[in-house]
């Protein structure tokens, strides 16, 4: 496989093995346990300075592939190359020169202050009775600074979080300063902030010539870091390229048994899936009828995508111009009203406002601020004749912008059906029926 940066690569769903330079070759891998075959003829080629994200569901092999992959686990055929050398046949202090792995459980068997373990991550470098060198004091240091750890340094391996502890064992694992670094999960245990700067750290790494392999359960996460994307499913590789032709609804389907949309995201551009209810993959596409939904800040955004997919005509506003929600509808060309950013809502907006809900077989309330800027929507919301939704915060949560602003929510509230996200779609579904009675079609046209 190889990254963007390596020009032309194949797009087609499948594996390959046609790459420009290759720092890990597997091929036709086959690991069991027991009787359980667990991998069952895995074929890969990773380039030199690529990312690869390894996703599929529960149990599909992806930390037994990591861990073949470091030559943990001993395949029962097939082999792992990496940099030239068959891993399976190097000592393990010669194999953690090439792999460094950070694994899935951050468990660590003794209690080591942190210093300790991070500079375990120069073993594979150093002889026997060899000393401590400047590679080694400047390895350590670097692996603390791009891991913001070593404020940990003097501390127990046991006293530090597991978000902490995990951030702790990528130290490690770049002290070890080998081409290819494995994760297991690397952003399971990290909150919002850290994931991002450990996904940022990895490119970044890569952009400087590392390899990396990580096993990402968020897809989105996965979508927009990775350059590819290995999708195994039943120990088997049922797709591999970047991630636009990876993540596609029908693979999603099959490997994840998922109803899943595929779309953009707004803000970032990469492949966005969205995960529908049980039982409504049949609908994308199928359903009819208008839907006015009240949005604003990336509150609505995954809601317009689900609607639109689901083949609803959805209008949205009104929006703030340059609003994530607004840039949203834009990129799926809903019938939008927008206003001037701090400009508020004018009285041609708020008409335009009110005829869209007047048309509409469903108006829909995210999860909004209740603020002036936003108090014509939800009062339109409020009058509307259709059915309409809340998406449910408690009300001690929302933050109100003046009695007034309690007094239009408090009204909406009184007269709107509360949904929690995941039921969105199904209960759009099931307000647009409703407005329709005795099987006559709801309304299609645009208001003008
Ligand atoms: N030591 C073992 N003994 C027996 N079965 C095992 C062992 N390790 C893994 N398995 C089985 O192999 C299959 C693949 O497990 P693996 O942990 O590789 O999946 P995974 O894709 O990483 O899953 P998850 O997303 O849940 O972490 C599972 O069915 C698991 O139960």
């Amino acid at each position: 496989m190889s990254g963007p940066e390596h020009g032309a690569v194949d797009v087609g769903v499948g594996p390959r093995t046609e790459v420009d330079d290759p720092l890990v070759e597997v091929a036709d891998l086959r690991v069991g346990f027991g009787g359980t075959t667990v991998l069952d003829g895995v074929d890969a080629a990773i380039d030199r300075g690529t990312f690869v994200g390894l996703v599929g569901p529960n149990g599909a092999g992806k930390t037994t592939l990591l861990r073949t992959l470091n030559g943990t686990l001993t395949p029962s055929s097939g082999a792992v190359t990496i940099d030239g050398e068959r891993i399976h046949d190097l000592s393990s202090k010669a194999a953690s020169r090439l792999v460094a792995t950070v694994p899935q459980d951050t468990t660590v068997a003794f209690e080591f202050d942190v210093r300790t373990v991070v500079e375990m991550g120069r073993n594979p470098h150093r002889s026997r009775f060899g000393g401590w060198s400047e590679a080694d004091t400047e390895a350590v240091a670097r692996a603390f600074e791009w891991t913001d750890t070593r404020q940990f340094s003097d501390r127990g391996i046991s006293t530090l979080s597991g978000g902490e502890r995990q951030r702790v064992l990528l130290a490690r694992a770049l002290a070890q300063e080998s081409p290819l670094l494995l994760l297991d999960e690397p952003t399971a245990s990290l909150d919002i902030n850290h994931q991002v700067r450990t996904l940022e750290l990895v490119r970044e790494l890569v952009a400087r010539g590392k390899t990396a392999i990580a096993a990402i359960h968020d897809l989105n996460l996965a979508a927009q870091y990775c350059d590819e994307l290995l999708l195994l499913s039943g120990g088997e590789v049922a797709a591999v390229g970047p991630p636009e032709s990876v993540l596609t609804e029908d693979a999603l389907g099959a490997a994840f048994d998922a109803n899943a949309v595929v779309s953009r995201h707004p803000v970032t551009g990469s492949v966005y899936v969205t995960a529908l209810p049980e039982g409504r993959r049949s609908d994308v596409g199928a359903e009819s009828g208008r839907v006015h939904v009240v949005g604003g800040g990336g509150t609505a955004a995954r809601y317009l995508y689900v609607l639109d997919a689901a083949g609803f005509e959805v209008s949205a506003g009104a929006l703030n111009e340059g609003d994530t929600d607004a840039e949203a509808a834009r990129s799926l060309a809903l019938d939008l009203v927008t206003v001037d950013p701090f400009a508020g809502v004018d009285a041609a907006a708020r008409e335009a406002v009110e005829t869209r809900v007047a048309a509409a077989d469903c108006v829909l309330v995210a999860d909004v601020e209740v603020g002036t800027g936003n108090l014509p929507n939800l009062r339109a919301a409020a009058n509307a004749d259709s059915v309409v939704l809340v998406e449910e915060r408690p009300f001690a949560e929302r933050n109100y912008v003046g009695p007034e602003a309690r007094r239009v929510y408090e009204e909406l509230r009184a007269r709107a059906r509360v949904v929690d996200p995941s039921s969105v779609p199904a209960a759009v579904a099931a307000a647009v029926e409703e407005s329709a009675p005795d099987g006559s079609t709801p309304s299609q046209s645009r208001p003008t």
